[in-house]
């Protein structure tokens, strides 16, 4: 691939006939999907012959062709990318996919198959593995793909695959075994995708043979529970009969829209498929320790045995004996600066505290341990010392600036909106400028993914637009490739754990979370009941808290596996150990700080649950 326009971010799956790349145009930075087709299975004639066919299929659902490219290792298929997955991922995990959506889907289907339809083009291997979806405003957008493959299959078929068909047999009318087709078989393969949408499974199960006798005689069984639109439309679909089944694809189109138009009317619940209510007992919390405030703490932190905590212009630190945080801390210190704290970041060196003055002067600070044993020694001990001692590293007058550490503190990224829009890398812990980019509009948030690279994000993409944009940054300011999500999102929470993985929030559904795996592009979204006000990250997964003090807890795939509350609005909070907080809380002039273990409370999925 060494000459080839695009640089592959990672493969993203692997299907019967070849692998499929995530990869990224070397000039344009538009993300594309490679894939890459076997030469034995795939011989060039029979190849070009389909691949024209293919290019002249172009419908907003479906997923569309660009062109070929030949590298080192092979020939490929360029493919939109969809950075949502499949249907079937979407699926197979509880609380991300809500009725309305799951309509949607179906509904985006139907409409690509009239399109196709009406070229002659049947898709013949219809499953949730080949919708891909696409992220936007409203939610997914489905896209068909390997349109036009199914057919190379049936042809490359019977040295590939030792049968007589091809396709997935849980999805296959009855035709099928028998090799016919026609559009009606598509819609016996989409009346399978609704029927298990709505009921979790699928009609028929069991071995290829099993499948093919019960797709071949058995009648469906529906329950009398699905509404009754809903039952017909997929009854139809599922006619063994394909003369019997819908007419065309905008018959099946007119019905199922009708069946959503009347659940919407008759307010059926259309709330997240699968996602029970999660049990809650706050008898499993364990209080390890709790104070009461006299004023309320903006910030806090922990690394390892030492407490950060920030309250109006003043930093605190508390270390302990252990990293349990247990017991009367084993020393005390304190560092006033002239203006209020507005970011307090922990790295190896100590801790990094941004304060903000009514002038708009932003300055940073570092307190490492020799400058805290310096304030603790010039004030005799004493809990309190004044900023005079501590001279920032750095200072700048702007009305915004927003700034990154590398997580092991080797460089720290700022932008700023005076003196010029730019961004500026700076080595820690000296300052020492490592590159400037100038000409960047501000950015809403920077993130330091590794020790070389960062992302400027730009959301929403221009007042009154949706769209966030990422912008991949080296650490000599130069900026690489940019992408787009065409969704609004906000707190957008960098791992420590892998570095190319971000959690969000939808900023017009803020009960929606986004899981963003950057290398390759995978977009995941999650239905999280609460809107997040501070989410933190554990090895485990995350942790989320609302303004009332209602906490979520969900794995790494953004499954719940958890949840409690406290009495009263939190106004930050830090993680420690596996499963433990700090959280400080105020409201109506009080507050208090303690700290919780909430390790009884999580209740991890086991792999097998839900097969
Ligand atoms: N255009 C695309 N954008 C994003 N991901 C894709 C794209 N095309 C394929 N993928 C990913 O690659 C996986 C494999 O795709 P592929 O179409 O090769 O196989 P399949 O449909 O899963 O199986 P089969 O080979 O039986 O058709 C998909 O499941 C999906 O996760």
């Amino acid at each position: 691939m060494q000459r080839s326009k695009y640089r592959i971010l990672g493969q993203i799956g692997q299907g019967q006939f070849g692998r499929v790349f995530c990869a990224v145009h070397r000039e344009t930075g538009e993300i594309v999907a490679l894939k890459d087709l076997d030469k034995d299975r795939f011989p060039t004639r029979l190849f070009l012959g389909e691949f024209a066919h293919l290019t002249s299929l172009k419908h907003p659902n479906i997923v569309s062709c660009q062109g070929l490219e030949y590298g080192k290792t092979g020939r490929y298929l360029v493919m939109d990318y969809c950075e949502g997955g499949t249907l079937r991922d979407v699926m197979e995990s509880e609380g991300k996919l809500s009725l309305v959506h799951g309509l949607k889907i179906i509904t985006d289907v139907l409409l690509a198959l009239e399109h196709a339809h009406s070229r002659d083009i049947v898709h013949c291997d219809l499953k949730p593995e080949n919708i891909l979806l696409k992220i936007d405003r409203s939610g997914w957008i489905a896209c068909i793909s390997d349109f036009g493959i199914a057919r190379l299959k049936l042809e490359a078929g019977g040295k590939g695959t030792g049968r007589g068909y091809t396709g997935s047999p849980a999805y296959m009318a009855p035709e099928r075994f028998y090799a016919q087709y026609s559009p009606a078989s598509d819609f016996y393969a989409v009346g399978v995708m609704l029927y298990e949408l709505i009921l979790g499974k699928r009609p028929f199960s069991g071995m290829p043979g099993e499948l093919q006798s019960a797709h071949l005689n058995q009648p469906i069984e529906i329950p009398k529970s699905v509404p009754f639109l809903l039952r017909s439309t997929i009854l139809t679909a599922l006619q063994k009969l394909p003369q019997r089944r819908f007419s065309c694809a905008s018959e099946m189109l007119k019905s199922v829209r009708l069946a959503a138009e009347v659940l919407a009317a008759e307010k059926y619940p259309t709330g997240f498929l699968s996602l029970a209510p999660l049990e809650v007992s706050s008898n499993d919390l364990k209080i390890l320790f709790q104070e009461p405030l006299s004023e309320p703490i903006t910030h806090l932190a922990v690394d390892s045995q030492q407490v950060y905590l920030a309250i109006g212009n003043r930093v605190l630190g508390r270390i302990y004996a252990s990293n349990e945080l247990t017991g009367n801390p084993v020393q005390q210190w304190q560092v006033k600066f002239d203006a209020p704290v507005v970011d307090l970041n922990v790295r190896p060196q100590g801790g990094f505290v941004t304060t903000k003055s009514h002038q708009e002067t932003y300055a940073i600070y570092c307190l490492s341990k020799s400058a805290i044993d310096l304030i603790y020694c010039l004030s005799g001990g004493a809990n309190d010392s004044e900023t005079s001692e501590l001279v920032p590293l750095f200072s700048r007058n702007a009305k915004t600036l927003v700034s990154a550490i590398e997580p092991q503190g080797h460089w720290i990224a700022i932008a700023s909106d005076t003196p010029s829009k730019s961004l500026q890398i700076f080595k820690l812990p000296d300052f020492q400028s490592l590159g400037t980019s100038i000409d960047s509009p501000l950015p809403s948030q920077l993130i330091a993914l590794d020790r070389h690279h960062g992302l400027a994000i730009f959301s929403p993409l221009e007042e009154g637009s949706d769209g966030t944009v990422f912008r991949l940054f080296n650490r000599r300011g130069r900026l690489i490739n940019a992408f787009l999500l065409p969704i609004t999102l906000h707190r957008i929470t960098p791992s420590a754990i892998e570095p190319y993985r971000l959690f969000a929030i939808e900023k017009s559904d803020p009960i929606m979370g986004v899981l963003i795996n950057l290398k390759p592009l995978k977009v995941t979204r999650i239905a999280l009941e609460i809107v997040p006000e501070f989410i933190l990250e554990r090895e485990w997964g995350y942790i989320l808290v609302d303004r009332s003090g209602q906490f979520r807890l969900l794995d790494r795939e953004g499954n719940r596996i958890g949840r409690f509350e406290v009495p009263f609005p939190p106004t930050t909070m830090a993680a420690f150990g596996e499963f433990k907080l700090l959280v400080a809380t105020w409201s109506e002039r009080k507050g208090m700080l303690f700290a919780i273990d909430f390790q009884k409370i999580v209740n991890f999925k086991k792999d097998d649950e839900g097969d």
